[in-house]
């Protein structure tokens, strides 16, 4: 039976999945051919050559090295969805929190701790220091309407926001989710001017990096306040600072504060607490644990970031997985040294994906290991697996 290994503090939840259908679930597993983890920066040094599929309990990759992965044919899953609303509830949370300068008067009313009697009367004579608008009636931007910035969106509208969303790979399945009263901008830019409050739920990557810059924030409204739950570097922090400085922004709220955003009133840090809700994260590790099973047991996929969507029942006994590179000829060649071997194809499916393919081949009896050995011949081949229940 196969060994994940996990990083990070997985939920019992989806651990006790994997130990009820035989896995060894060790996190000092030398030779795992799954590997389950959260926010851990993996290396490419520690994925071992036995590793077959990670799964990320969570929606953001970029702590996997997929390039990488993709290049030894590791398939590499997400959680889609999975933590959503914990994060959209601490969104909220980060809104009210910056409109109404809870942080700054909550450190302040414990100041005056050693006041004795006086404090009830300072409390009264000073609040109006801290006092904040409603978020009800004002605009809020969202950048990525995805599984959580579509929840934002919502919940906003329920709270009587007026709300803004750019996104320009839409989903269907977000367009069926969301509130009518979301008003659909055609450009980044007609949210930035509009928001009082911006959030961005967008993954981190090449084009996302360093998104909110300085010249984003000069198009923002002075008193504007940015939530950012999505990850660090899709922010430009000394843009930020120097915009806080200057009063042309009105507070930064993050779940991924570094030590320049540490101790000022204007910045409301987060240790990264978006997912940390014991739903989310027995979502995030249930959902992590079916998908890694079905990949190591009958070679589907389900909800990769680097692979084709490619599952089917298995209909014999004799299961074969090639993933190879999206070049032409390739179905034919697989099919090729099947039929010389003598074996006969039950059924196949063949999905690919931008440079990757990736085939699940149903036979009529057992592989042998030539055959398997032809089949990683082929120029263009990078993993078979042979899969028999
Ligand atoms: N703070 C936390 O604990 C926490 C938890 C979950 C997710 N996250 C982060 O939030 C991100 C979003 O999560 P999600 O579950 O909503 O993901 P998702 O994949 O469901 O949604 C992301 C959306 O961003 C859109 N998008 C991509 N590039 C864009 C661009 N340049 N401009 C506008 N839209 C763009 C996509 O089309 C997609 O709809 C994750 O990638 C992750 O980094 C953080
Ligand atoms: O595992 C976590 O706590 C954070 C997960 C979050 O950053 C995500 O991208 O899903």
């Amino acid at each position: 039976m196969h060994t994940i290994k996990t990083y990070n503090k997985i939920a019992a939840s989806g651990l006790e999945i994997l130990a009820g259908k035989g896995y060894t679930v060790d996190e000092n597993a030398a030779d795992a051919q799954g590997i389950i983890l959260r926010s851990h920066k993996l290396q490419p040094e520690e994925i071992t050559t036995s590793v077959l599929g990670i799964a990320r309990a969570g929606a953001g990759y970029n702590n996997v090295p997929v390039d990488h992965c993709s290049e030894h044919g590791i398939v590499v899953f997400n959680t889609p969805g999975a933590n959503a609303n914990g994060v959209k509830e601490l969104v909220i949370a980060g809104m009210l929190l910056s409109s109404r300068q809870v942080y700054p008067a909550l450190a302040w009313a414990q100041s005056i701790k050693d006041q004795g009697e006086d404090v009830p009367k300072m409390i009264e004579k000073e609040k109006s220091r801290f006092a904040g608008p409603e978020i009800a009636g004002k605009t809020l931007g969202i950048i990525g309407l995805g599984a959580i910035g579509v929840l934002v969106a919502n919940s906003a509208i329920a709270l009587g926001m007026r709300v803004i969303g750019y996104d320009p790979f839409l989903s269907v399945e977000s367009a069926w989710g969301m509130s009518a009263a979301v008003e659909k901008a055609t450009n980044p830019d007609q949210v930035y001017q509009q928001a009082d409050y911006l959030t961005i739920h967008v993954p981190q990557n090449d084009k996302t990096k360093g998104m909110i810059n300085a010249e984003v924030l000069a198009k923002m409204k002075d008193d504007a306040r940015i939530l950012n739950f999505a990850r660090g570097g899709l922010v430009d922090n000394a843009a930020v600072l120097a915009a806080l400085d200057a009063g042309t922004l009105g507070a930064y709220v993050t779940d991924f504060p570094d030590a320049s955003l540490l101790g000022r009133d204007d910045v409301i840090a987060i240790p990264h607490l978006g997912a940390s809700t014991p739903e989310s994260e027995e979502n995030c590790a249930i959902m992590a644990a079916n998908q890694l099973d079905e990949f190591l047991t009958r070679g589907n996929i389900i909800n990769s970031v680097n692979f084709p969507a490619c599952s089917m029942p298995m209909t014999t006994g004799f299961r074969l997985t090639v993933s190879n590179r999206n070049v032409p000829k390739m179905v034919g060649q697989i099919t090729t040294v099947l039929a010389d071997a003598g074996i006969n194809i039950e059924d196949m499916m063949n999905r690919h994906r931008d440079e990757l393919a990736y085939n699940i081949i149903d036979v009529d009896g057992p592989v042998s290991d030539s055959v398997v050995t032809s089949l990683q011949a082929i120029d263009g081949v990078i993993a078979v697996r042979v899969i028999s229940s």
